[in-house]
């Protein structure tokens, strides 16, 4: 069943055209990611979808509701985490989660969600005083205060550390398993690959490709790449004439081989028919990243370029 519809959806910005006929639909219980670089207009996608930005054309429905007709229903149902959660620098974590539940008419118990989200012995801090990773994790906390049917994350784990960001990963998972359908905004592709059912590739405003992670690297029909050492020379025809390999390099005794389809063990067994003794090997799979790459013609930012927080 889909949960979010989203059909030839348009808004410019004066002469910026932020998001350019893009469509996709969410289904129940998902992770539903959208990934893209800096100003990809993903922000502006969600934020239509939300009813917080109007569209210029296109059908959007939440849980069959238009979001612009019905934002205060829908308000009741779909949890926000927007980039850069700003609230008060004063403001205590329990007053902010007790505040934030009065909005909806029922909703999470604040104690257990702050307990859920390792936050019960922080109450009492101040917004301002709280870790990086405590920070994106009350605003978990606020965006899922309401017991909502949708959560929509948008760069979650920006900022944090790895070990901040691999627990707030699998807060995501926990989520999920309690029935939310969650839509994912990331730059990363780590967390792209890691979190979500399906991603769709947003770059320039338009939606570039949709589909699992694996589908998206097999989409973009990318070579593996198996290297290995060998101890005696021997004729590199006999792999070139494979039908999985599209190319072979060798450099003094290391040989690198490149194709697709089951690209190990053809070479294997080529190599055990030859009598040679293939040692070191690796296999390089193509990652989402390759796939990214191939399927926009450029690389996302780097990893993360904002300095990582420490999760105190
Ligand atoms: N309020 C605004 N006024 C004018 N232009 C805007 C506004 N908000 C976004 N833009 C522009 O629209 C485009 C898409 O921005 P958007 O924030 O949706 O992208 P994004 O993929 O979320 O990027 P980021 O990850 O940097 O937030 C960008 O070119 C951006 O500069």
């Amino acid at each position: 069943m889909a949960v979010i519809e989203v059909e030839g959806l348009r808004k410019r910005y004066g002469t910026t055209v932020a998001v350019d006929d893009v469509s996709f639909t969410v289904e129940k219980g998902e992770i539903f990611g959208i990934l893209g670089p800096n100003g990809a207009g993903k922000t502006t996608t969600v934020e239509c979808l939300v009813g917080l930005r109007n569209s210029d054309a296109g059908r959007i429905s939440v849980l069959g509701l238009d979001p612009r007709r019905d934002r205060n229903r829908l308000r009741q149902l779909v949890g926000v985490q927007l980039q850069q959660g700003i609230l008060p620098e004063k403001l205590r974590v329990g007053e902010a989660v007790r505040l934030y539940r009065s909005f909806y008419s029922e909703g999470a118990d604040p104690d257990r969600l702050l307990a859920d989200l390792g936050l019960d012995g922080k109450r009492r801090t101040a917004f301002g005083d709280l870790s990086g990773g405590q920070q994106q994790r009350l605003a978990i906390a606020l965006a899922l205060v309401g017991n909502p049917v949708v959560a929509v994350l948008d760069e979650l784990t920006t900022g944090l550390d790895p070990q901040a960001r691999r627990n707030t990963w699998q807060l995501i998972d926990e989520i999920r398993e309690s029935g939310v359908t969650v839509l994912l905004v990331t730059h990363l592709m780590e967390e792209a690959e890691r979190l979500c059912d399906r991603i769709a590739v947003i770059d320039r405003g338009r939606l570039v490709a949709l589909d699992t992670p694996l589908g998206l690297i097999r989409q973009a029909a990318l070579d593996q790449e198996l290297t290995f050492r060998v101890t005696e020379p021997f004729d590199h025809a006999v792999l070139a004439a494979l039908p999985e390999v599209s190319g072979v390099v060798a450099d003094g005794d290391e040989v690198r081989v490149s194709g697709s389809g089951n690209l190990l063990y053809a070479v294997s067994s080529a190599l055990i028919g030859l009598g040679v003794v293939a040692t070191e090997t690796r296999l390089r799979q193509a990652q989402l990243d390759d796939a990214f790459l191939a399927l926009t013609g450029r690389e996302l930012r780097p990893n993360d370029s904002s300095t990582p927080e420490e999760d105190r």
